[in-house]
């Protein structure tokens, strides 16, 4: 692994990256730092990526268009009257709610400190990445960078360099976005992602929070996805959390190292296999109700008890998958009135959750409008009784 200087970059130049480290070359591979102290407003972001990505991330409207990004509310805000950070026994930091939030309230935004190409991690050796991580962080404007460097490494650090590399480890979202940089012909890319205010909520299986990224203004969004009431923690789910215990505990050892202690994690031995067999239902129910085919069991009653045990499990960042569900249950059959019904909690449940770009609540949008032109209009029916020159098999 070579070290490269910055300035031999075809196509990347001053004033689309202003700051750069020199770049680590495997073969054809080639992986730089590039900082921008401008961005939102003087708040700057990191880049750790190929060239050809950093050029094509500068051409996307976060950087073209300031405006954009300017004009998310509760943007980047180191303090607020809607949560404030302290410590939660047994966790570190935490959030904490200032005030009650309804389902969908917003509860803050925040753009990244580093953006990290998880093609970084197979092509550039661990010691590399680390010393260029650690570089790039002292590129952050001065207020930006002190956040940065407050968060949590979750155990000692004994290095600026480990320093930054456990802050990024610990406190990393993985971004799946098309449309960071946005080819079509290209796989879905994941970037490994650090939001500094954000990374203060903690885990919680049974989250009252849910995130989603906007690709146009690379922002973080924090919406409440259940009542959340002044003086209650603030928590997000770092895991799938339609999970049966033992399977959750052990991803967040595994990969968060620290034991789950989470209510549903401490529940006793009867609620748990209770919460364990309604977890296995649900994906028992789930592989059913996707199945499309003419010979698929799934009906209503089905998505109903979907809505059930995702109600009965407060499944409450996903709520809005059981309602769709249910949603195009009712719609396969010909019932408009139930069907809309649940298109309209899905939006509303779904808008919080996964956002307004989330392919639920698009889909569910578009039911919602006008039932009868949806394509799961009568779609189990016709498939069942093989109508209409329109059905697949
Ligand atoms: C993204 S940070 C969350 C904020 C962190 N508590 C702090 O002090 O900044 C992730 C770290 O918080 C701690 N953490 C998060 N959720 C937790 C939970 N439910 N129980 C115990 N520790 C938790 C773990 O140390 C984890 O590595």
């Amino acid at each position: 692994m070579i070290l490269e200087a910055y300035d031999d970059q075809l196509d990347i130049a001053e004033p689309l990256w202003p700051i750069s480290t020199p770049c680590a070359r495997n073969g054809t591979q080639k992986y730089c730092i590039y900082s921008n102290p401008d961005f939102a407003d003087g708040r700057g972001i990191i880049f750790f990526t190929s060239p050809e990505r950093a050029a094509e991330v500068a051409r996307s409207s976060a950087f073209t268009n300031p405006a954009v990004v300017r004009s998310v509310p509760e943007l980047n805000a180191a303090e607020s009257p809607y949560w404030r950070v302290e410590y939660v026994e047994g966790k570190g930091m935490g959030m904490i709610a200032n005030k009650n939030f309804r389902i969908g309230d917003h509860i803050m935004s925040s753009t990244p400190s580093f953006m990290i190409d998880y093609n970084v991690f197979h092509y550039v050796p661990e010691n590399q990445v680390v010393q260029m991580e650690a570089d790039a962080a002292s590129t952050l404007p001065a207020n930006h960078g002190a956040i940065f460097m407050n968060l949590s490494t979750h155990d000692e650090v004994d290095s600026y360099e480990t320093r930054v590399a456990k802050i990024i480890l610990t406190n990393s979202f993985d971004i799946e976005e098309k449309g960071v940089v946005s080819r079509e012909d290209e796989e879905e890319e994941t970037w490994y992602t650090v939001f500094p205010e954000i990374s203060r909520l903690n885990h919680d299986c049974r989250a009252n929070a849910d995130y989603h990224f906007d690709v146009t203004t690379l922002t973080q969004h924090i919406h409440a996805v259940r009542p959340i009431a002044a003086g209650e923690e603030i928590t997000i789910s770092y895991v799938d959390p339609i999970l049966p215990r033992e399977v959750r505990r052990k991803r967040l050892e595994t990969s968060w190292h620290f034991p789950c202690s989470c209510s549903l994690c401490m529940q006793n031995e009867h609620q748990t296999n209770a919460s364990d067999a309604r977890i296995w239902q649900i994906l028992e129910l789930r592989r059913q109700l996707r199945d499309y085919t003419p010979g698929s069991a799934a009906t209503p009653a089905m998505g109903e008890l979907m809505v059930s045990l995702y109600e009965q499990e407060r499944l409450y960042s996903s709520m809005y998958e059981a309602y769709t569900y249910a949603a195009l249950e009712y719609n396969g059959v010909g019932e408009p009135w139930l069907a809309t019904k649940y298109a309209r909690l899905a939006v509303q449940h779904g808008l919080a959750a996964g956002g307004p770009e989330d392919q639920d609540v698009l889909v569910m949008k578009e039911l919602a409008k006008d039932p009868w032109s949806h394509w799961s209009w009568m779609l189990r029916t016709r498939k069942r009784m093989n109508w209409g020159s329109a059905v697949e098999q």
